[in-house]
C-alpha cells in the first residue's frame, strides 16, 4: 500500500471529519489528510440489542454521524462536502458494549470489566461521499444510494446524494490484573470521562494494559491503516478485467451497493444481499444496472467510460503551478515564515495586495497542501515551510521563480514550436536555453538558481550512487554553482574537482559558495563543453545534460569526453530516470527537460558506443538515474 497516493486522492476534495475527537483530528492530521472539523449531533443511542454484533453497532454509529454532518450541511448551503467522514469507537467484553463513561462510578464499573481480562476494541468507520443534485435536473447520470436519512432532509430545490462505504477494524487488548486503589488512582486523574471503555491507551491508560493484538490506533480511535486501504480500494478501482473475475468470486460487494440483483450480486439468494439493510434505499429503480464501485457509481454503469479524473486534473495543472509561482514571486512563503499564522488581510496588507484575491490566492494554496488554514489564519505547511520559504536549505524558490519567470513562456509558444518544426529533441529547454545565452545576467542568475535549488536536491544521491573513492580528480561539466562539485568533494577527501561551465556562469558562481574546508579542492574553469578542451580529469561527471541535447550534440559531447578520457577513467552520467524505472512518482519533474528520459539499456549502450565498458547502473533518490563506465584503452 502506497499511503501518500492514497491520501492525496482527497487532496482537490473538501473533506469533513465528522468527529469530536481530537485523537482523530490527530491521526488524520498527521497522515497527511486535510480537512474541516464539523462534530456530529447524531446521539448515540441507537438499540445496542437489535445488532447482531457489537461492530456492526459501531459501524451504524459512525455512518449515522457521517450522513447527519452531510445532511446539516447541505441543508445550511445546498452543498455538502465532498467526502464526510464518521466514526465510532467502542470497547466490546463479549456482547456487552461499553462507550465512554457518563461519571466516575460507572467508569469503575467498566473498568473493573476490563480487569485483568482480554476484550475487544472496535472502530467503526463510514466514507460518506456526497453529490449535491437537483433531482430534476437534465442529463443526470448519477445512479448513487440514497441514504435512510439525507434526501429528504432537504426541501425542493436540491437533493443529496449520498454513497457510504464503511468498514470496522477490531483489536484485542489485554488488561493487568489491577488493584481497587490503582483503578482509582486511574479514574481521579480524570482521564477515562472522556474515552471508549473508560481508559486511554495512548496516555496513563496505556500503563494498565499488558498486550495489545492489532492496530493501536483503533484502540485510539481511528484505524489508519485500514482506512488507507479502503481509499485505495476506492479510488484505484479494479480494473474491467478485474470486476468480472470479482463477479465469479465470493468476494463481497461495496456495502452501499450491497442491494443488488441476483446477477449482478452473483449469488444465488436473492435475500441474502439485502439481509445486511445498512446501505439504505435506491435512488433509481433499475437495481441490476447500480454501480458496484464508487468508479462505476460515478459513472452511473459500468459501460460508461471510467471518469477522466486524470485528464481533468492535467487540463488543470497549469493553474496550479501559477498559482506556487505567483505565491513565491509574492513571497508569501516568507511572510508566512516570520510572521504566520495570518488572516487574509493582514497578508495583504503586508504584501500590499488586494484583500479579496489575497485570500482567494490563499485559499488555493490551502487547498493545494502548500498553506493550513486554521482560525488563527494562514500558516505555511511542512513542504512550504521546508522548500518554499527562499532562504531555506532546501529551498526550491529559484527553480520556481525561473520558470515563472521563462519556462511558462517558453511553453506558451509550443504550438509554434511544434507546428514549424523545431528541434524536437531539444523542445522547449532548447529555446530555453537559446534565450538564456542571449539574455541578461539576471536571467543567468535566475537560471543557476534554478539548477542550484534542484541540484541540492540530488547531489548527495549522485555523489554516492557509487563508490568513486579510486579516482583522485573529477570535472564536472556544465557542474554550475558547484553544488555538486561540493558534496563530491566532501564525500571523497582526496578528491580534487574542476567545474566546466560557460564563463557568464562561472564568473556568478562565487556568490553561491558557502565556504568550508572542501572548497580548497574545488576550481571553476570557464569554458563550453562543446568548443573547448575539457580540462583534465580522472572522471567526467555530466549531471542532467545529456536530456537537453539533441542526439547530434549528445554524440559530440559524448564522443569530445571520450576523446579526453584516460583509460581506466570514469564518466559518470546523471539523468531524469524513465518510467519504467521505478520514477512513477514524478512524472511532472521529468517534464521539466522536454527529451524522452532513456531507461538503463539506453544510457549503458549510450556509453558504450563512446568507448566505455562496464558501465553499471544505479538509482538515486526518486528522480535519477546514475551510470558509470570505465573509458576502456582505444
Ligand atoms: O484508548 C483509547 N480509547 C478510546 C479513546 C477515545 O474514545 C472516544 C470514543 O468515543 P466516540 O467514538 O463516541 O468518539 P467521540 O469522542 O465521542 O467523538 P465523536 O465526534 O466521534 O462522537 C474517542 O474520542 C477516542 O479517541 C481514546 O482516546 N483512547
Amino acid at each position: 500500500m502506497v499511503l501518500c497516493p492514497v491520501i492525496g486522492k482527497l487532496q482537490h476534495k473538501r473533506v469533513v471529519l465528522a468527529s469530536a475527537s481530537p485523537r482523530r483530528q490527530e491521526i488524520l492530521s498527521n497522515a497527511g489528510l486535510r480537512f474541516e472539523v464539523v462534530p456530529s449531533r447524531f446521539k448515540e443511542k441507537l438499540h445496542k440489542a437489535s445488532f447482531a454484533t457489537p461492530y456492526a453497532y459501531a459501524v451504524e454509529t459512525a455512518k449515522q454521524k457521517a450522513l447527519e454532518v452531510a445532511g446539516r450541511m447541505h441543508q445550511k448551503d445546498l452543498r455538502a462536502p465532498d467526502v464526510v467522514i464518521g466514526a465510532d469507537t467502542i470497547v466490546a467484553v463479549g456482547a456487552m458494549i461499553l462507550e465512554k463513561p457518563v461519571d466516575k462510578q460507572d467508569a469503575y464499573r467498566m473498568l473493573s470489566r476490563l480487569n485483568g481480562k482480554e476484550h475487544s476494541v472496535f472502530t467503526g468507520v463510514a466514507i460518506v461521499h456526497c453529490c449535491s443534485k437537483d433531482i430534476s435536473g437534465p442529463g443526470r447520470t448519477l445512479r448513487l444510494t440514497l441514504s435512510s436519512w439525507a434526501p429528504r432532509a432537504h426541501p425542493t430545490d436540491g437533493r443529496l446524494d449520498t454513497e457510504v462505504s464503511e468498514f470496522y477494524e477490531e483489536t484485542t487488548v489485554k488488561f493487568s490484573e489491577l488493584s481497587e486503589e490503582l483503578l482509582w488512582e486511574y479514574i481521579n486523574s480524570g482521564e477515562p470521562m472522556d474515552k471508549a471503555g473508560g481508559y486511554g491507551i495512548q496516555a496513563l491508560g496505556g500503563m494498565l494494559v499488558e498486550y495489545v493484538h492489532g492496530d493501536f490506533l483503533n484502540v485510539v480511535g481511528f484505524p489508519l491503516n485500514h482506512f488507507c486501504k479502503e481509499l485505495a480500494r476506492l479510488y484505484y478501482p479494479p480494473r474491467p478485467e478485474d470486476l468480472r473475475r470479482v463477479r465469479h468470486d465470493s468476494i463481497p460487494a461495496v456495502d452501499t451497493f450491497e442491494n443488488l440483483s441476483d446477477s449482478e450480486a452473483g449469488g444465488s439468494d436473492p435475500g441474502q444481499s439485502a439481509k445486511g439493510g445498512r446501505g439504505g434505499e435506491q435512488v433509481d429503480g433499475d437495481r441490476s444496472q447500480a454501480p458496484r464501485t464508487l468508479d462505476a457509481a460515478l459513472n452511473g454503469a459500468e459501460s460508461r467510460p471510467p471518469f477522466p479524473t486524470g485528464l481533468l486534473e492535467l487540463m488543470d495543472g497549469f493553474k496550479a503551478s501559477k498559482v506556487l509561482f505567483t505565491a513565491c514571486k509574492l513571497k508569501l512563503f516568507d511572510v508566512l515564515k516570520d510572521q504566520g499564522p495570518l488572516q487574509a488581510v493582514d497578508v495583504a496588507r503586508k504584501l500590499s495586495t488586494c484583500a479579496g484575491r489575497t485570500e482567494q490566492l490563499l485559499d488555493v494554496c490551502a487547498a493545494l497542501g502548500l498553506l493550513e488554514k486554521t482560525h488563527r489564519g494562514y500558516g505555511n505547511t511542512e513542504v512550504a515551510t521546508l522548500h518554499l520559504v527562499s532562504d531555506g536549505e532546501h529551498s526550491l524558490q529559484g527553480l520556481a521563480e525561473y520558470n515563472d519567470a521563462h519556462v511558462w513562456g517558453v511553453f506558451t509558444r509550443l504550438g509554434l514550436a511544434v507546428r514549424e518544426g523545431a528541434d524536437q529533441t531539444r523542445g522547449a529547454l532548447g529555446a530555453m536555453e537559446e534565450e538564456r545565452l542571449s539574455q541578461s545576467k539576471e536571467l543567468t542568475l535566475q537560471f543557476m538558481r534554478a539548477k542550484h535549488s534542484l541540484s541540492k536536491l540530488t547531489a548527495h544521491h549522485v555523489a554516492t550512487a557509487f563508490d568513486l573513492s579510486r579516482f583522485a580528480s573529477a570535472c564536472d561539466l556544465g557542474g554550475c554553482t558547484g553544488i555538486l562539485a561540493r558534496e563530491l568533494a566532501q564525500e571523497y577527501p582526496r578528491l580534487q574537482v574542476t567545474v566546466f561551465d560557460l564563463p557568464e556562469v562561472t564568473e556568478l558562481s562565487g556568490g553561491f559558495q558557502r565556504g568550508g574546508r572542501q572548497t580548497e579542492r574545488i576550481r571553476f574553469v570557464p569554458g563550453d563543453i562543446f568548443k573547448d578542451s575539457l580540462p583534465e580529469a580522472d572522471l567526467y561527471v555530466l549531471s542532467r545534460i545529456l536530456q537537453d541535447w539533441p542526439d547530434d550534440k549528445l554524440h559530440k559531447l559524448l564522443s569530445r569526453i571520450s576523446s579526453s578520457c584516460k583509460p581506466g577513467g570514469g564518466l559518470l552520467v546523471a539523468e531524469a530516470a524513465a518510467e519504467e524505472e521505478g520514477a512513477s512518482r514524478s512524472p511532472r519533474l521529468r517534464t521539466l527537460s522536454a527529451g524522452q528520459p532513456r531507461s538503463a539499456d539506453e544510457h549503458r549502450r549510450l556509453l558504450q558506443r563512446h568507448g566505455f565498458r562496464d558501465v553499471r547502473v544505479a538509482r538515486a533518490g526518486d528522480l535519477l538515474c546514475v551510470v558509470l563506465g570505465t573509458r576502456a584503452a582505444p
